[in-house]
């Protein structure tokens, strides 16, 4: 339709730029990758050098680039933006959030989540009929997401047999009254079994007191979390973490991306660029509102406490935003240019 003559893919993530060779991508080599897992381009975390990357770009003669990836990878695609405006060069920079974390802020959903939380339904199902099989049995599923807790929030709600999620968001304590001991306490003397759905995030506060070394990082600076699932599981663990990443997208997640393609090139062949196919680039992060509605619709439907008053939680983080001089709303949006 634009007559375009070739589309480079870049391997290996940001470090692909410099370190690796591309690969053409033809129709041939993309027919079938809409029905498969993960990445044929390869992914890493680490390696954002932007002069070697937007030298790179300008070497190789490329004039757009769309850049597939979650809340970091927006980051960095923002820096290449300001970048490439620096040297004044006719680039178009797109990104096309995705993650199925769900913790790119105003798009309400980036494409990936809706399998990954399907998938999760048959972690939670299996730690259902396993956890009813044995007397006082706990199913503890530990699903993704560091610091936003939309998948275990979807999962639980969207399965009904959940009694307690846990997401980082949400804060809580086990011992004593209004603890979560007492809270599986009580759900195994009226129902004999229960299922627990854990964030990765969640917790990592209790953890690290007991646990300590919190201060290793990734390659990308993400602080390395501890095994939330292992420290809570008893009797019975279902870790389904990476396998509702791995799985092809399903008939909703697969239109989604279509759309998200489309809107992409249009706008960089419209000659847009530091845009991203949702309406704006931000650098805040998206979490669950534990004062929302929807997660008053999770506490309803697990029968689970609160641990600790979601307006308490609330005024805290606003008051550390505050003594830390930051304020989360803070964006940096990428404007459009034409
Ligand atoms: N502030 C930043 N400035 C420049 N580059 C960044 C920044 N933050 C992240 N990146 C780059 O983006 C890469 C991907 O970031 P990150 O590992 O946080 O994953 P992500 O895109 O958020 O996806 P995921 O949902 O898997 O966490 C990093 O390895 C780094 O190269
Ligand atoms: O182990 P890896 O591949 O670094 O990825 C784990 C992270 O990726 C995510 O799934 C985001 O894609 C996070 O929820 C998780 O913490």
């Amino acid at each position: 339709m634009y007559g375009v003559s070739s589309v480079l893919g870049i391997e290996g993530g940001y470090r692909g730029f410099y370190a690796r060779n591309t690969i053409p991508l033809t129709p041939k080599v993309v027919n079938d990758i809409h029905k498969r897992g993960g990445t044929i381009l390869g992914t890493s975390r680490g390696g954002h050098i932007t002069s070697k990357i937007v030298d790179s770009i300008e070497d190789r003669g490329i004039n757009q680039v769309y850049i597939i990836g979650g809340d970091g990878t927006q980051k960095g695609a923002a820096v290449i933006f300001e970048e490439i405006r620096k040297r004044g060069l006719k680039v178009a920079v797109v990104g096309i959030p995705k993650t199925i974390d769900n913790d790119i802020p105003v798009i309400d959903k980036s494409f990936g989540f809706d399998t990954a939380v399907e998938e999760a339904q048959r972690s939670i199902n299996a730690a259902h009929v396993e956890s009813e099989s044995i007397e006082n049995g706990i199913g503890v599923v530990k699903l993704m997401g560091r610091h936003s807790g939309f998948i275990a929030m979807y999962a639980t709600l969207a399965s009904r047999d959940v009694d307690c999620c846990l997401i980082p968001e949400s804060p809580f304590y086990l011992e004593g009254p209004g603890g979560l001991f007492e809270y599986i306490e009580k759900r195994l003397k009226e129902n004999g079994h229960m299922v627990i759905v854990i964030a990765e995030g969640a917790g990592q506060e209790l953890l690290s007191k007991i646990m300590r070394k919190m201060d290793e990082a990734d390659a990308s600076g993400n602080k390395l979390l501890q095994d939330v699932g292992l420290w809570i599981s008893h009797r019975i663990k279902v870790d389904p973490t990476y396998m509702i990443r791995a799985i092809p997208s399903n008939a909703s997640d697969n239109v989604y991306c279509t759309l998200l393609a489309h809107s992409a090139i249009h706008g960089a062949m419209a000659g847009y660029t530091g845009f991203t196919v949702g309406p704006r680039i931000t650098e805040r992060q998206n979490k669950v509102v534990i004062t929302d509605r929807m997660w008053a619709r999770l506490l309803s439907s697990t029968n689970q406490p609160s641990f600790v008053d979601p307006k308490l939680v609330v005024a805290e983080k606003e008051r550390e935003l505050q003594s830390n001089g930051a304020n989360e709303n803070n964006q940096v949006t990428m404007t459009q240019t034409k």
